[in-house]
C-alpha cells in the first residue's frame, strides 16, 4: 500500500532562535511553506498506465523529465459514463492492479451538434471510421467539436483520484493527414489550417487537449514535493 506524508520540508535553523524578529519571520515562512509545498512520499514512482502506444508517445514527449514518472502498457477496460468518472474509475482500477500510485487519462471527441456525443470508446472509431464520423454530422450545419482529455492521479489503491482536464476547440472535417492516431485526421483545431494529423507532433503537443491537461498535472507536481522512498520512515 502506498503511503504519503504531508510534512513540510522547511526547517528553521538554530540561528533563528537568537533573534525574535527572525524567529517570527522563520515561523511565518515555515507556515507559508507548509501551506504551499508539502512532501508526498511514495514507495515507487507514479506510473502512467495506458494501452495506447500513441498516447504514451505524446505523454512522454510533453512531460519529458519534468515530473518523476514511469510508464506501463496495460489495456484498461473501456468504461461508459461521464469523462471525469470514466477517468477516475480507470485510475482506481489501475492503482489496484499495480498496487501503487498511477496516472491515467481518458480522451473524448465531442460534437456540439450532438451535445457532447459521441464521446468515444475505442471500438466506436474502429467500427465507424473517419467517414462515419463525418456522416454523423451530415444532417447538421454545426460541425464544431472539442477534444477533451481528463487525467486522473491516484496515490494508491483506496486513494480518491484527483482529476486534471484539458480541452481544445475545433471542427470536424473530411480526413486529412496520416491515419496513425485515432480521430486526428478529422479534427481541425480552431486557429489552424491543419488537422491534428497534418501537424508535426510538436505543433499538436503545443495546443492539444492532452497538453492542456498535462500542464495542470505538472502544476500539481510543482505544488507538492513528490519523493520516492521505499523505507519504513513513511507514515
Ligand atoms: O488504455 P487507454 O488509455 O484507455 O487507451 P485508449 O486507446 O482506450 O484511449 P481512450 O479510451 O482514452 O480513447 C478513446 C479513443 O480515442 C482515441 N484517441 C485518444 N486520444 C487521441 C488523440 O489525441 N487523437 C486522436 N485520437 C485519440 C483513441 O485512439 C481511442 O480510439
Ligand atoms: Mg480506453
Amino acid at each position: 500500500m502506498t503511503s504519503i506524508s504531508l510534512l513540510p520540508k522547511f526547517d528553521i535553523s538554530q540561528n533563528y532562535l537568537l533573534n525574535p524578529i527572525r524567529v517570527t519571520l522563520g515561523l511565518w515562512v515555515k507556515e507559508a511553506m507548509a501551506l504551499v509545498r508539502a512532501e508526498v512520499v511514495l514507495k515507487k514512482p507514479v506510473t502512467f498506465v495506458t494501452g495506447n502506444a500513441k498516447k504514451l508517445e505524446e505523454v512522454k514527449m510533453i512531460l519529458g523529465n519534468s515530473i518523476p514518472f514511469s510508464t506501463l502498457r496495460v489495456d484498461l477496460p473501456e468504461l461508459q459514463g461521464e469523462p471525469e468518472e470514466i477517468s477516475k474509475e480507470k485510475a482506481r482500477i489501475a492503482a489496484k492492479q499495480i498496487d501503487g500510485a498511477v496516472l491515467v487519462e481518458d480522451t473524448c471527441l465531442c460534437f456540439n451538434a450532438l451535445h457532447g456525443l459521441p464521446g468515444f470508446e475505442k471500438w466506436f472509431l474502429q467500427k465507424l471510421g473517419h467517414e462515419g464520423l463525418n456522416n454523423m454530422l451530415a444532417a447538421y450545419k454545426d460541425k464544431s467539436a472539442y477534444a477533451l482529455c481528463v487525467f486522473s492521479l491516484a496515490l494508491g489503491p483506496g486513494f480518491e483520484p484527483t482529476t486534471f482536464v484539458g480541452r481544445t476547440e475545433g471542427k470536424i472535417v473530411p480526413a486529412r493527414g496520416p491515419a496513425d492516431f485515432g480521430w486526428d485526421p478529422v479534427f481541425q483545431p480552431d486557429g489552424s489550417d491543419f488537422t491534428y494529423a497534418e501537424m508535426p507532433k510538436d505543433e499538436k503537443n503545443k495546443i492539444s487537449h492532452r497538453r492542456r491537461a498535462l500542464d495542470k498535472v505538472r502544476d500539481h507536481f510543482r505544488e507538492y514535493d513528490f519523493v520516492v522512498r521505499n523505507d519504513d520512515s513513511q507514515v
